[in-house]
């Protein structure tokens, strides 16, 4: 990916950054690249996610799959990094297979699923770092159960991929399903390059090995500066941003197909960073859609937002037919693919024009080596934010809070603490 940081400049920007100020940061870049480094190196926790270009074996990975690499349709079962990387991945290209992605355990919005797909003919990919998420496991048993159901035996087209131990690992042994280890010292929201993401592109037929080696391509630009490492610039203004006032980032990919990136983004943003009491609260925005939603709050409200645009070069496009309607005569002889370029220039430009700072993050076009280059910039991006915040990316305790509370209200559990908490903020107003 490239990266142009041109208007968060602040003769241009307001919260903006100076290129001096840059500068002085990049003496910081430095030092947080060593850490990184030695982090990679010594195969830590966290920074070993950044080693996965090298450490995925594709073919692995194919092997498990090959039992169901003729299925109509792939049933992923996860959720937050156990999902997004993967809905990432299969969402941005086209396949036969069709991907339904079942992480929120909604149950008229489960059975419908349930109801429409042909099970004989649809893969399930259970996915669960820790093997102990309530939505996944609890999706998966009703998944089983539907299948069984329907007369299919479910432990012939199941693939699992988890940690080592846990109730998802023993389950897999217990029945014999092809399984895969999330690698350790990789957090679930940094893993979309293992197992965890490439399970599901795998089985729609996508190119592992580009897929790494746009990672690879983008690890090789990690070096001491942010003015030579597209994503180390990302991460450095993204921080430098925040530290005068831009606390928000509205990342707005234009493309229907990198929709899901943004919601990949906002979890490694948020759950990375925001912790003792600072961080960047991700927002995720659709171009050209979202111009028409959004666009009115970020050109003209409070100055406490970057916008990130993704950008693409059109790969298929599409003419607007020509009309005799004179109002609508500039449309002839443009393309959908033209008319999306020039609204997105227009947006880049009138956010520029009232000195809204704007990050353009470009990928050449959408396949799996550029998606494998954007992964891994972003995530590389998030670490050097983090080591530039001073807080420690790879956890996510106040979400363990809420985990073990949701265990106890169903009785699996110590819900003391939280039960008293919900018990003092009640205020009900009633209708
Ligand atoms: O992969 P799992 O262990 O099922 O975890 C799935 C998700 O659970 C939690 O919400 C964590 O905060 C996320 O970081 C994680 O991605």
């Amino acid at each position: 990916m490239n990266v142009d940081i041109g208007n968060a400049l602040s003769s241009v920007a307001s919260p903006g950054v100076s290129r001096e100020s840059l500068e002085r940061l990049d003496e910081q870049v430095a030092t947080a690249h060593e850490r990184i480094e030695t982090g990679m190196a010594n195969e830590e926790h966290g920074y070993e996610a950044l080693n996965l270009p090298e450490r995925t074996d594709p073919d692995e990975i194919r092997t498990a799959v090959d039992p169901v690499i003729d299925a109509e349709a792939l049933l992923t079962i996860g959720i937050g990094g156990s999902s997004l990387g993967a809905a990432t991945i299969t969402n941005a290209l086209e396949s036969d297979t069709e991907t339904v992605f079942l992480d929120n355990v909604d149950p008229e919005w489960v059975s419908s699923h349930l109801e429409r797909l042909p099970l004989a003919e649809t893969a399930i990919n259970v996915v669960s770092r820790s093997g102990t998420t309530a939505e996944t496991l609890a999706n998966f048993l009703v998944v089983r159960e539907a299948f069984e159901s329907a007369g299919v035996d479910w432990t012939e087209r199941t693939i699992v991929t988890t940690g080592d131990s846990g109730p998802l690992r023993d389950l897999a042994e217990r029945h014999g399903l092809p399984s895969l280890l999330v690698p350790d010292g990789v957090p679930g929201r940094f893993s979309a390059l293992s197992a965890v993401g490439m399970v599901a592109a795998a089985v729609c037929g996508h190119d592992l090995e580009a897929l790494l080696a746009g990672a690879a391509a983008e690890r090789e630009t990690l070096s001491g500066s942010l003015f030579d490492c597209p994503a180390y610039a990302y991460g450095a203004t993204t921080y430098a941003l925040d530290q005068r006032g831009a606390g928000i980032n509205a990342i707005m990919p234009y493309a229907e197909s990198l929709e899901t990136s943004a919601e990949w983004f906002a979890q490694l943003w948020a759950e990375s960073l925001g912790k003792d009491d600072l961080g960047q609260t991700p927002v995720r925005a659709l171009g050209v859609t979202d111009q028409h939603s959004q666009l009115q709050l970020y050109r003209a409200g409070p100055r406490d937002k970057l916008v990130t645009f993704v950008t693409t070069e059109e790969s298929a496009d599409r003419p607007i037919p020509t009309t005799d309607v004179e109002d609508l005569a500039y449309l002839g002889d443009a393309t959908l693919g033209e008319l999306r370029t020039a609204e997105f220039e227009a947006t880049e430009a009138s956010l520029a024009a009232t000195g809204r700072p704007n990050v353009r993050v470009e990928l050449e076009h959408i396949d799996e080596y550029e998606l494998g280059g954007l992964l891994y910039g972003m995530e590389a991006a998030c670490v050097l934010a983090g080591e530039l915040y001073g807080v420690n990316t790879f956890e996510q305790p106040a979400v363990e809070w809420a985990k073990k509370a949701t265990r106890g209200l169903l009785g699996g559990g110590d819900f003391a603490e939280a039960a008293a908490v919900a018990e003092k903020t009640e205020l009900r107003v009633e209708r």
